[in-house]
């Protein structure tokens, strides 16, 4: 019998920039697995998955919790969750995940039109962007009338400034329009801005609060709401697959950061994004977007610079990138912060004499940017994927 083709064995995401998906379950997780319940979680019967959801529920201020497999589905079933009547259209930012990396589920599982909008300040949506953009529901028969809007906090790892939030959300209210938010990195803002999650909660109908980023899970996101809604939500997973049985394993695992020091943990990551965002901007190296909190973006069409040529330099100091971002979190080193200083720098010099045309957003994506030699060039023509 042929062996299988294994990938390489993963060791660890101390030198991982590529992103904070990569952080690997810690030696207390595992043990905490060890120690987790057993019941069937579609029964509701699995006692750390119900413990799961509430505490993460309860620090959102909202009455029920829906563990789910990924953000992705946690995303795309609370969105079809608010959706009644088509035809209805879903308003946001022109970057936002369940747009651009969700496999079209709103297409497909909410038979929603889109209207993804660029944000006058270059940063996030403001009231004003969506006024400009949204479809009323006034009678006429050409259009999808917008009925929810969706935002992302963090994007592109900048943090939504609160007042907005409050603004977008009162606007909701007086025209009835339901205001989801992906919180893939939520507890980014939270630890960056001092917000609690709980007023968060306060403003968004529905949160997908991911586990499996910063903060360490093996996978998995919980979808919180009121509990009318994560009763319909639980419906949508269990139609799209995302019934989970003996789910106490991974429950257990994540709640062993929500119940550490976890603000610090991110604030640590946060302040490796910051002196690198510095460094950069000493040196005169574009970004795109601010480094509030884990992420630098580097600004690759403005610095003319080659993603490929930024990961192979990045594959030289044994650190893993995708392409323009820097994605950090609680387990990158600060030894690795050093070694992608080199990189990003020889990769700037680089395009000053090699000037490369970017075109689109920033690429962040890669297919085997980390397989390399012994002599660490990389073994396959590196790809870039747009973000
Ligand atoms: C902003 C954002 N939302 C949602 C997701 C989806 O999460 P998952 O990968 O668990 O489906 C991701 C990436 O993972 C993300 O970056
Ligand atoms: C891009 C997205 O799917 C992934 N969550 C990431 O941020 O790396």
């Amino acid at each position: 019998m042929t062996e299988f083709e294994l990938p390489p064995k993963y060791i660890t995401a101390a030198n991982d920039l590529r992103s904070d998906t990569f952080t690997t379950p810690t030696a207390e997780m595992m043990q905490a697995a060890l120690e987790a319940s057993i019941g069937d979680a579609v029964y509701g019967e699995d006692v750390d998955t119900v413990r799961l959801e509430q505490t993460v529920a309860r620090m959102a201020g909202k009455e029920a919790g829906l563990f789910c497999v990924s953000g992705t589905l946690s995303n795309q079933i609370a969105i079809r969750t608010h959706l009644m009547q088509p035809p209805y259209s879903i308003l946001c930012d022109y970057r936002a995940h369940v747009y651009t990396h969700e496999a079209a589920g709103l297409a497909i599982l909410s038979q929603a039109m889109v209207v993804p909008v660029v944000p006058s300040n270059g940063d996030y949506l403001t009231l004003e962007d969506i006024k400009s953009h949204y479809v009323p529901d006034d009678g006429d028969i050409h259009g999808a009338p917008t009925r929810l809007i969706s935002l992302e906090n963090t994007l592109h790892g900048i943090v939504y400034p609160l007042e907005e939030l409050v603004r977008i959300k009162a606007w909701c209210m007086e025209n009835g329009l339901k205001l989801h938010c992906d919180g893939a990195r939520i507890w980014n803002a939270a630890a960056q801005s001092g917000v609690p999650l709980k007023q968060y909660g306060e403003i968004f109908d529905s949160i997908s609060i991911c586990l499996s980023k910063s903060m360490g899970a093996p996978i998995g996101s919980v979808l919180v709401g009121n509990l009318k809604f994560v009763k319909k939500a639980t419906h949508f997973r269990k139609q799209q697959g995302g019934g989970i049985r003996q789910s106490g394993m991974m429950a257990r695992m994540a709640l062993v950061n929500i119940n550490n020091d976890w603000k610090s943990q991110l604030l640590y990551s946060h302040s490796l994004a910051h002196e690198l965002a510095e460094y950069c901007e000493a040196k005169g190296i574009p970004l795109e977007s601010p480094a509030d909190t884990n992420f630098v973006f580097i600004n690759l069409k403005a610095a003319r610079m080659d993603p490929d040529v930024l990961v192979k330099k990045g594959l030289k100091y044994n650190v893993k990138l995708m392409g323009g971002r820097v994605s950090f979190h609680y387990q990158v080193t600060r030894d690795t912060l050093e070694k992608v200083k080199l990189a990003i720098s020889e990769a700037f010099d680089y395009a000053k004499e090699h000037p490369f045309d970017c075109n689109g957003p920033t690429q962040i994506y890669r297919s085997e940017s980390t397989e390399v030699d012994v002599d660490g060039n990389a073994i396959r023509e590196i790809k870039t994927y747009k973000y």
